[in-house]
């Protein structure tokens, strides 16, 4: 099965709200200043570029009395849009990639695309593992919970997105590159029983045979993938332009293997790149990462 669609949607969301440092709202305008385009059109792929979701420029704080999650309001409201767009390009026939933005995005992007693929397997790349609800979240921050909420656990306005019966079954999810867990997180992990490829395993087993185990888990009984790249999880060395760089990440080469690797097995139908903030780069390198890495997710290869 090729589920790589020869139309691929582009959907910007410059979201900022679910992240504590500010510039990750010019992800989207980085990566497409990046050639995105034309990287994809080089491959053979029709792009169709769908613009920016429009996200309000005002902080109003929503927090209320007793909840500790920031920017609930705007968060959701932008998550809804995206939703709407990803289901409504796969329902055309289109190849979701979606640009970021924090990782709170997560929740717009495979809601949307669990309108359409109900059994969907996820591999998500990071460096945190994003599973914080109200209850552990030490931050506040929204791009920390959203694996949690796409599973089903989270505040009743993020969860009801799509709605409340499209959720991700934890055994049809992998995370891999992790080195930063918070100990709330551990015991979700533990529970639920969502795999977890950490750095450590990746140094022991190598990249090749995680990503062997991962596309085994997520294509068991699953009728399509979906790819989320937070781009924290290279090495800072590597992606220096992320809010929350934590060391010790993937190198160039084994974030190109895994993305190689992905292809190969044809089983994506939806894919968003997001944490890239421009504030933090040096010299462009992390955009320019995130489009090389997407090339690899197209098909690109070297000879
Ligand atoms: N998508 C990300 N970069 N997430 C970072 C999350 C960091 C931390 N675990 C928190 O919840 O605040
Ligand atoms: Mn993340
Ligand atoms: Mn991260």
């Amino acid at each position: 099965m090729d589920a790589v669609k020869t139309n691929v949607s582009i959907i910007g969301v410059p979201l900022k709200y679910g992240a504590d440092r500010m510039g990750v709202e010019m992800g989207p305008d980085a990566i497409r200043s990046s050639h995105v385009h034309q990287r994809l059109e080089a491959l053979g792929y029709q792009t169709q570029d769908i613009g920016d979701i429009p996200v309000s420029l005002q902080k109003t704080d929503t927090c209320q009395a007793g909840e500790k999650l920031k920017y609930l309001q705007e968060i959701s409201s932008v998550n809804k849009q995206l939703c709407h767009l990803v289901a409504d390009a796969m329902g055309q026939g289109q190849f979701p990639l979606v640009l970021g933005g924090d990782h709170s995005i997560a929740i717009g992007t495979i809601k949307g695309v669990l309108q359409h693929v109900s059994r969907l397997g996820v591999i998500w790349f990071d460096a945190h593992t994003d599973v914080n609800t109200a209850e552990t979240t030490y931050s506040g921050n929204i791009h920390g919970m959203s694996l949690a909420v796409a599973l089903g656990y989270g505040h009743p306005d993020l969860i009801s997105i799509g709605g409340i019966d499209k959720k991700l079954r934890p055994e049809n999810v992998v995370i891999i590159g992790a080195r930063s867990i918070d100990p709330g997180e551990r015991p979700f992990l533990k529970d639920k029983g969502i795999r977890v490829f950490t750095m450590h395993d990746i140094d022991r087993y190598g990249m090749k045979q995680v990503m062997e185990e991962a596309l085994q888990i997520v294509t068991a009984c699953t009728d399509g993938v979906h790819l989320s790249l937070d781009l924290d999880v290279m090495d800072p060395a590597e992606a220096p332009g992320v809010g929350t760089p934590v060391n010790g990440g993937l190198s160039y080469r084994e974030s190109h293997l895994a993305m190689e690797m992905l292809y190969e097995r044809g089983v994506l139908v939806s894919a968003e790149v997001v944490e890239v903030n421009p504030m933090f780069d040096l010299q462009n390198k992390t955009a320019r990462a995130a489009v090389e890495l997407i090339g690899s997710v197209f098909g690109e290869r070297i000879l």
